[in-house]
């Protein structure tokens, strides 16, 4: 048999393979298409994220927005994230699986989020590293108030058809180095 997992498993595997080569090839005006479809918010609470791995950097993004900026924490398996606040060149520590996270701050609501991925699909679904933590935090952020998710990838991470299930949270937005889409 093969399971949802499994097959989630396959698709992660296949676009890592994908992002790893774009990556090479470097992200363009990525960060700057995306800094100017977030200015409308700009007063707006908004949680980015320390890339690592091969993700797409959106750094730039991150420092010319000019209301709070977080970063996500992973605070345990199975619960949601927490954003801490971070500035520009503020110090970093290593949170859990790596990811950087500000040394100090207070915490932040996001109301919008910059999502990294490893796959994403024309209906606005993605893949993540496995942990359901967007999943979960997104569902908790959007029963409380409007709250916009937009992707952030390598236009050669899209698949046909994300495999999906029925926690997963569904994506806004998808901004690319090749530009903007909005999902229904
Ligand atoms: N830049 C960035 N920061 C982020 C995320 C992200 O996707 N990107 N996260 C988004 O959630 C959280 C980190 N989530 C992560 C979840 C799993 C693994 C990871 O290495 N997983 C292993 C498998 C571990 C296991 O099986 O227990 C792997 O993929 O090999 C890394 C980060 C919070 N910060
Ligand atoms: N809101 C939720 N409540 C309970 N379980 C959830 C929720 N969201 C996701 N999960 C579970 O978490 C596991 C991982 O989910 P999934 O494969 O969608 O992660 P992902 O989207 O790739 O990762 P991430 O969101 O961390 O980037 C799955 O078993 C899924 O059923």
């Amino acid at each position: 048999m093969t399971t949802l997992t499994e097959i989630k498993a396959r698709a992660r595997a296949d676009a890592f393979a994908a992002r790893a080569a774009a990556h090479a090839r470097g992200q363009g005006q990525a960060a700057e298409i995306l800094a100017d479809y977030l200015a409308p918010h700009r007063d707006r609470p908004l949680s980015g994220y320390m890339a690592m791995r091969t993700e797409i950097d959106p750094l730039g993004a991150m420092t010319a927005h000019q209301g709070p900026v977080g970063v996500p924490v992973i605070l345990g398996k199975g619960q949601p994230l927490r954003f801490r606040e971070w500035a520009p060149g503020c110090a970093l520590v290593e949170g859990a699986f790596k990811a950087l996270i500000p040394a100090e701050g207070a915490w932040i609501e996001p109301e919008i989020l910059i999502v990294p991925l490893v796959a994403f699909d024309a209906r606005g679904y993605r893949l993540g590293y496995g942990g359901g933590f967007y999943d979960r935090t997104l569902e908790g952020l959007r029963a409380r108030r409007p709250t916009l998710a937009i992707g952030f990838a390598f236009a050669a991470q899209e698949l046909p058809e994300v495999p999906i299930e029925p926690t997963d949270q569904r994506l806004d937005a998808i901004v690319t180095e090749e530009g903007v889409r909005e999902f229904a």
